[in-house]
C-alpha cells in the first residue's frame, strides 16, 4: 500500500484518517453531484450554501487527493469516479458506494478504539448487521432488509466464482446454512439442472426470500426456505452438500465449531460441506493488508467475529468429524473489495 518508512510512514497512516474523512464528507455534502459536470468554485459554494473557509479546506483536499479535478472549466469529478460518487435514483449497487456509509458509521464505532481492544469489542456501539440474537426472531426486519440489501446486490459475483471452482452437477440436493433471502442458493440450484436446494437463515431474511422466490416461479419445487438458527433448528436429512458463504466470520470457535459438527451430522457417507469465505494468509504477508484493515472493522461488529486461516478452519472442521479437507483457490476474486476468498471442501 506505501513504500514509506520511519516517520513519514507514521504521517502517512495519519494523514490517511483525514483523506478517507475527506472522501465521506465531500460524499456526506454532495459535491461530487453537484460537480458531475464543471462547476465554477463559487458556484459550487453557493449551490451548496456551505461557508467560505470551510468549503475552502474541503475542497482543496478533494482536489489533491484527486477526487475532484479542477481547471479553467471549474470543478468536476473525474470520470472514473464518477460512477462511484454522483447519486443518481438509477444508479445501480456499487459497493464502494455502499461502504462510504457504512465506513463513516463504522469510524465513529472505533473512534474509541483502544477501549474496543480493551474490553475484545464489548465496548461497541456499533449496531449495524446486527444479527447476533439469542432469539432469531429478534432480529429487526428493517436491519435485516438494509444488509441485506448489500448481501443480495454482491452475492451473484461470488455465485459466479464459485460455479468456476465447484462441480455442483454432482450433488441432488443443496443446503446453504445462513443463506440470508436464498439468493446464493437459487442462483446455484438455477444453474445446476437437476439439483434442489434449501436454505436457513433468521426468520426476517428468510421473509424477505419466500417473496423473492414467488416471483420466480421457475424455481418454484425447487428451493425450500427454511426460518430457523443455523445452531438450533434441525437440518434437513436430506441433502448431500452443505454450503456455508461469508459468515463462519460470524462467530467465535465454540460456536463455528458446533455448525460444523451440525453440518457433519446432517450429510450422508461422501457428503460435502463448502466453507466459503474471505481467509487469511497462514502467516502475515503484506499484501494481504486489505484483509487485516477490514479485520480491524471486526473490532465494533461484535466480540466474536474474526477472519481464519485454512488451516484454523481445517482444525475446526477435523475437529468436526470431517476427514478429506481441500482447499480450493478461485481462478479470480468476485470483486474488488472481495479479496482471498477460499473454498474449503470438506468430505464426511
Ligand atoms: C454475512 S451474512 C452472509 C449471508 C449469505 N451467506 C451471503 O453470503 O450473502 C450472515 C448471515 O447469517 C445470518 N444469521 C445470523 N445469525 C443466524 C442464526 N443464528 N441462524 C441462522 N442465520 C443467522 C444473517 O441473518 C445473515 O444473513
Amino acid at each position: 500500500m506505501t513504500t514509506a518508512t520511519g516517520e513519514k510512514l507514521l504521517l502517512e497512516l495519519l494523514d490517511g484518517f483525514l483523506g478517507s474523512k475527506l472522501l465521506m464528507t465531500a460524499y456526506k455534502l454532495d459535491l461530487f453531484t453537484a460537480a458531475r459536470a464543471p462547476i465554477a468554485r463559487e458556484a459550487l459554494r453557493a449551490a451548496k450554501g456551505l461557508p467560505e473557509r470551510s468549503f475552502k479546506i474541503v475542497v482543496d483536499g478533494c482536489v489533491a487527493l484527486g477526487l475532484l479535478h479542477e481547471d479553467e472549466d471549474g470543478l468536476v469529478t473525474p470520470p472514473a469516479l464518477a460512477p462511484f460518487l454522483v447519486r443518481a435514483p438509477d444508479r445501480p449497487f456499487q459497493t464502494t458506494t455502499y461502504l462510504l456509509e457504512y465506513y463513516d458509521e463504522v469510524y465513529r464505532a472505533l473512534a474509541d478504539m483502544d477501549a474496543l481492544v480493551r474490553s475484545d469489542g464489548a465496548a461497541s456501539p456499533f449496531k449495524m448487521r446486527d444479527y447476533f440474537k439469542d432469539d432469531v426472531a429478534a432480529v429487526d426486519p428493517q436491519v435485516a432488509a438494509e444488509y441485506s440489501r448489500y448481501m443480495d446486490a454482491t452475492i451473484a459475483r461470488i455465485v459466479e466464482v464459485v460455479l468456476a471452482t465447484y462441480p455442483f452437477g454432482q450433488h441432488r440436493k443443496l443446503l446453504d446454512l445462513c443463506g440470508n433471502t436464498g439468493s446464493f442458493c437459487a442462483a446455484i440450484v438455477a444453474a445446476t439442472p437437476g439439483l434442489h436446494g434449501a436454505f436457513l437463515d433468521v426468520p426476517a431474511c428468510v421473509d424477505i426470500g419466500r417473496r423473492q422466490l414467488a416471483d420466480r416461479p421457475e424455481l418454484a419445487g425447487r428451493v425450500e426456505a427454511i426460518a430457523g438458527d443455523v445452531f438450533r433448528t434441525p437440518l434437513p436429512p436430506d441433502c448431500d452438500v452443505i454450503t456455508m458463504c461469508r459468515s463462519a466470520m460470524d462467530w467465535g470457535d465454540e460456536r463455528i465449531g458446533a455448525v460444523y459438527r451440525r453440518a457433519h451430522e446432517a450429510l450422508p457417507a461422501g457428503g460435502r460441506f463448502l466453507v466459503i469465505e474471505r481467509m487469511l494468509p497462514e502467516r502475515v504477508l503484506p499484501e494481504a493488508l486489505p484483509m487485516y484493515l477490514r479485520g480491524v472493522y471486526f473490532l465494533a461488529k461484535s466480540e466474536s467475529t474474526r477472519y481464519r486461516s485454512p488451516r484454523e478452519h481445517l482444525a475446526l472442521l477435523q475437529a468436526a468429524g470431517f476427514t478429506a479437507i481441500e482447499e480450493l483457490e478461485p481462478p479470480r476474486a468476485p470483486y474488488e473489495f472481495f479479496q482471498s476468498m477460499r473454498i474449503l471442501v470438506a468430505t464426511k
